[in-house]
């Protein structure tokens, strides 16, 4: 069962006319934690106060749960509200967002038709995860629409993008920035769409990297994965070995499956196993300069693509630059994304489900 008790994602839901408090998704249903629990952490309309508490509450909490809802299940029966009751919101408070680059099949694609002079993969890239800072204020839930934005999109151009596309991601919550490990800090996994306007970001990106052409908008998925629900796997190898700091302990990744659903048709199914940097080299690399860590910050993966055309995780990488558009079941074709489009980013890891996070694009009011 997707959402059964291996699962057990955490979100922030309202019912008509009540403000929101933290829940657990539980088949069709979320459980209403401040009730089921009696504990006023789950009354504040986001994650991040109970994430605060630290990895020992979080691995407390869920044996609670998956005891409550396996032994007394009529006590808590009451507390489980049906989802088409509940209005779903963002399930935390982010802090600072982080983006990485971590699939090696994505930065040699996009290498390819950003930079096609050069060899796809930078000389940096295979000796450290590659990231950016990105807009924590523009982070929104799945169901938010997304205006097309407006911008520059060369010497002495501007309006609206012509190149809208999508980025299918995870994301890593960090619950506690105390401990060391991996497991003390990061509290789970959530799905990200990284928006992305390519006319705006080729003019841009030169040399700071990403700004304007994906601020605007970042989605996520409403449920937040705990890191115990996800089965790992061994890494993928990495040459040159890389430095100390980055060496794997217990060197480990993680066997998701992605699907990117335009207007009702998949497109693509991105594979998370193919990732070449790890999320535990993610979080070395970003705090091995002695940047702290805030309850709330989120690091993504950078998209997800992988050998084939059709994982690719990007339309600008599925429609290479918009030159081979998506021949689609309704006979339409498309290279980047029009008004009214529809996006879902859906994923699974084996029996769990993560959820999905959509949206639709809007034209510029
Ligand atoms: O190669 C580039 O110049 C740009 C790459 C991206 O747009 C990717 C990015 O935001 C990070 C990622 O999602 O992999
Ligand atoms: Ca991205
Ligand atoms: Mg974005």
């Amino acid at each position: 069962m997707s959402w059964g008790l291996d699962n057990l994602p955490y979100g922030v839901f309202s019912r008509a006319g009540q403000t929101p408090r933290v829940g657990v998704r539980y088949g069709d249903a979320v459980l209403d934690l401040a009730a089921a629990l009696h504990d006023e952490v789950f009354t504040t309309g986001s994650l991040n106060a109970f994430m605060a508490r630290g990895h020992r509450a979080w691995r407390d909490t869920r044996a609670l749960i998956v005891n409550k809802l396996s032994t007394d299940r009529s006590l808590v029966q009451p507390h489980l509200v049906p989802l088409d009751q509940v209005t779903l919101h963002l399930p935390f408070e982010v802090a600072d967002y982080v983006d990485f680059y971590c699939s090696i099949e994505h930065a040699s694609n996009l290498g390819r038709m950003f930079r096609p002079d050069d060899e796809p993969l930078k000389p940096n890239w295979r000796h450290l995860p590659v990231g950016y800072h990105g807009r924590a204020g523009t982070v929104v839930v799945s169901g938010t629409p997304v205006a097309r934005p407006n911008g520059q999109l060369g010497a002495g151009r501007f309006g609206p993008t012509a190149k809208l596309d999508i980025e299918a991601e995870l994301g890593f919550v960090v619950g506690s920035p105390d401990g060391g490990s991996f497991e003390e800090r990061v509290f789970g996994v959530t799905l990200v769409n990284d928006w992305s306007a390519r006319d705006i970001q080729a003019w841009e990106y030169v040399p700071l990297g990403p700004f304007l052409g994906k601020s605007f908008a970042t989605s996520i998925s409403p449920w937040v994965t705990p890191l115990e629900a996800l089965p790992r796997i061994e890494g993928r190898a990495q040459e040159p070995a890389p430095l100390p700091y980055l060496a794997r302990e217990g060197d480990w990744g993680l066997d998701i499956a992605l699907e990117v659903e335009l207007n009702g048709e998949i497109v693509s199914r991105p594979p998370y196993r193919n990732m070449y940097w790890t999320p535990d080299q993610m979080l070395a690399h970003m705090t091995v300069n002695g940047a702290t860590l805030r309850t709330g910050d989120l690091f993504a993966s950078g998209t997800i693509s992988g050998e084939s055309p059709d994982t690719r995780g990007s339309f600008i990488e599925l429609t290479w630059n918009g030159t081979e558009p998506l021949k689609l079941g309704d006979g339409q074709a498309r290279t980047f994304l029009e008004d009214g489009d529809t996006v879902t980013i859906r994923a699974t890891a084996g029996d769990i489900s993560l959820g999905e996070v959509s949206g639709i694009v809007t034209p510029r009011a």
